[in-house]
């Protein structure tokens, strides 16, 4: 049974209209970290955080996945349905939903989700409703406490523990559409090392020098697609 880990990026849902981080026209280019992405950002000017979920949760529906999540989906039904003996486990810092969209169901979050809000309060997950404001009332326990689901820089990133036993059992790991510069997401190509072999699919090479045993550098619809077939 061969186990991979995909590790997915902003560079996987590019190609469906999804703005990256760190591109030409990429979303910190227009928003200061500090304001968006950070809690302290959330505590000084909640409104103001809301109002970029917000703009990405609009643009949600008006986009679609593309081949790169539907050839993922479909190595890991040819697994499922045993027309190929091994077992795909994708770990996301997306916060957009298209790889399930796509049909994939072995998804972990690791930095949230932007169609989920979380109380501060009692620790309820809701699903966001376009009625919520940072002053809605948790539907659990009344408490107007409520954030977006979404991993900040200085926050801890969610199931580490079970990313963590993916990494330790995999034999091929798989970056997709990746910097590389956010932790602890970009040491995970080390953490494997001596246990797995590593591929990236990426755009462009990353700066330095690379920690992957094969790079594929070229849009991801086309080359996820010719690398699961
Ligand atoms: C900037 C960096 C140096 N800072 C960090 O890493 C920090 C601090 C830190 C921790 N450890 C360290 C070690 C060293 C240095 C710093 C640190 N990390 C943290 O704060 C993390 C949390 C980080 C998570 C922040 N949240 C995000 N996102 C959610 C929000 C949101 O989404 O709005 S990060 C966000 O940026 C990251 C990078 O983005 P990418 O997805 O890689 O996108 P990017 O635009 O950068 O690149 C796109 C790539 O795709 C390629 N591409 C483009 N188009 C295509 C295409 N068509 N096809 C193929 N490829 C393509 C391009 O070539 C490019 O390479 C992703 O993780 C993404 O989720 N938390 C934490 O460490 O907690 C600790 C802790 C421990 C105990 C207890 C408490 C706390």
């Amino acid at each position: 049974m061969q186990r991979i880990v995909v590790l997915t990026g902003a560079g996987i849902s590019e190609e469906s209209g999804l703005q990256t981080f760190r591109g030409a026209d990429g979303l910190w280019n227009h928003e200061r970290i500090e304001d968006i992405c950070t809690p302290q950002g959330f505590i000084r000017d909640p409104l103001r955080v809301d109002r970029f979920y917000n703009g990405l949760r609009a643009l949600l529906p008006t986009v679609h996945p593309n081949a790169a999540h539907l050839a993922l989906a479909e190595l890991e039904r040819a697994g499922r349905e045993r027309r190929w003996d091994g077992q795909v486990t994708i770990v996301t810092q997306n916060i957009d939903d298209l790889h399930e969209r796509a049909g994939s169901h072995n998804v972990i979050h690791m930095h949230g989700e932007l169609l989920r809000l979380r109380c501060t309060a009692c620790h309820a997950t809701p699903a966001w409703r376009t009625d919520c404001f940072p002053d809605t009332a948790c539907p659990a326990c009344g408490q107007p406490a409520l954030r977006p689901d979404i991993v900040w820089f200085g926050e801890m990133p969610y199931h580490m523990d079970i990313i963590a036993r993916h990494l330790a059992e995999c034999d091929l790991f798989v970056a997709i559409g990746t910097s590389g510069v956010v932790y602890p997401a970009a040491g995970f190509v080390d953490s494997v090392a001596g246990h797995a072999d590593t591929m990236l699919f990426n755009l462009e090479i990353p700066s330095g020098p690379s920690a992957f045993d094969q790079a594929v550098i070229g849009p991801a619809t086309r080359t996820v697609p010719a690398w699961t077939r």
